[in-house]
């Protein structure tokens, strides 16, 4: 008889083979619209201009955003060894469902399971070449395709993307033990639209309400990694499509946290 084992099975997908990746880092959050998307491109941008070489894998399939920021519009060329992602104009390399559309405006009404597989293949077809750090734009919440991020690929870590509203202690948390479960450290957590400056008086104005990221934190047991006001100047950038332009100042310690990853 076959021995019992508890042990998980391993579903790690093997990477294209012309790739080489160092760190793969996961940018997640409990609910859409908290600027997670924002937050990937800001610290690949950061990273890009530090000299690394830097990917984003947009895993968000059905609300991917990465390409309009970097002004990208279906560009992927491929051949026998994969798809070769995009290139912004600062270096960083991008693949996104969108870049692969005839029609980007038509909508992704896809079922999980294949959207699982798109996942699996920007990471098992894609042609990233050389790079040091991956950053994977997921979909928001704790369904089919984080969870697929998570066991397929060889995730270093997430940092939780989060704003300072009301639920906010259930989401993070929920984002946090997901990520826990899946025995993957969480770097800390990006508050987003913490607040925005007055242009007239410099004062902050909490526009969401008072932050509770401090103390939740705390509890947690991780740490902020940056607090990020609304910034309009990088709002028209991203819409503009000229986001790699953008130096996003406050994620310092964010770019610290990856650092000393290498
Ligand atoms: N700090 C900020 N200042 C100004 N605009 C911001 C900021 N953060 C995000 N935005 C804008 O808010 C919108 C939503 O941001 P983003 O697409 O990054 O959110 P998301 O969490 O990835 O959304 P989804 O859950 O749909 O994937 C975008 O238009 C973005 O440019």
């Amino acid at each position: 008889m076959a021995k019992e084992t508890n042990k998980m099975p391993d579903l790690h997908v093997k990477l294209n083979p012309d790739s080489s990746i160092k760190h793969v880092i996961g940018i997640v959050s409990g609910k859409g619209g908290v600027g997670k998307s924002f937050v990937t491109a800001s610290l690949a941008n950061q990273m890009a201009k530090m000299g690394y070489r830097v990917g984003i894998l947009d895993a968000d399939i059905t609300g991917p955003s990465i390409p309009k920021m970097y002004g990208l519009h279906g560009s992927i060329k491929g051949n026998d060894s994969g798809m070769y992602p995009a290139e912004a104009e600062n270096g960083v390399k991008i693949m996104s469902v969108n870049l692969l559309l005839q029609n980007e405006e038509e909508p992704v009404i896809w079922r999980g399971p294949i959207l699982v597989n798109v996942v699996k293949q920007f990471w098992s077809e894609v042609v990233w070449g050389d790079l040091d750090y991956l950053f994977v734009d997921m979909p928001p919440g704790t369904g089919d395709v984080p969870l697929t991020v998570f066991q397929s690929l060889p995730v270093d870590g997430v940092i939780i993307v989060s704003s300072p509203q009301e639920l906010v202690r259930m989401i993070v948390t929920k984002a946090y033990k997901m990520a826990h479960m899946m025995a993957i450290p969480v770097l800390g957590v990006v508050e987003n639209y913490s607040y925005v400056k007055c242009p007239d008086c410099e004062k902050k104005i909490e526009v969401f309400g008072q932050s509770h990221i401090d103390e939740i934190v705390e509890d947690l047991g991780t740490k902020v990694l940056g607090k990020m006001p609304i910034r309009t100047d990088y709002a028209n950038a991203a819409d503009a499509g000229t986001f790699s332009g953008v130096l996003n100042e406050y994620v310092d310690d964010a770019l610290t946290a990856l650092v000393q990853l290498s």
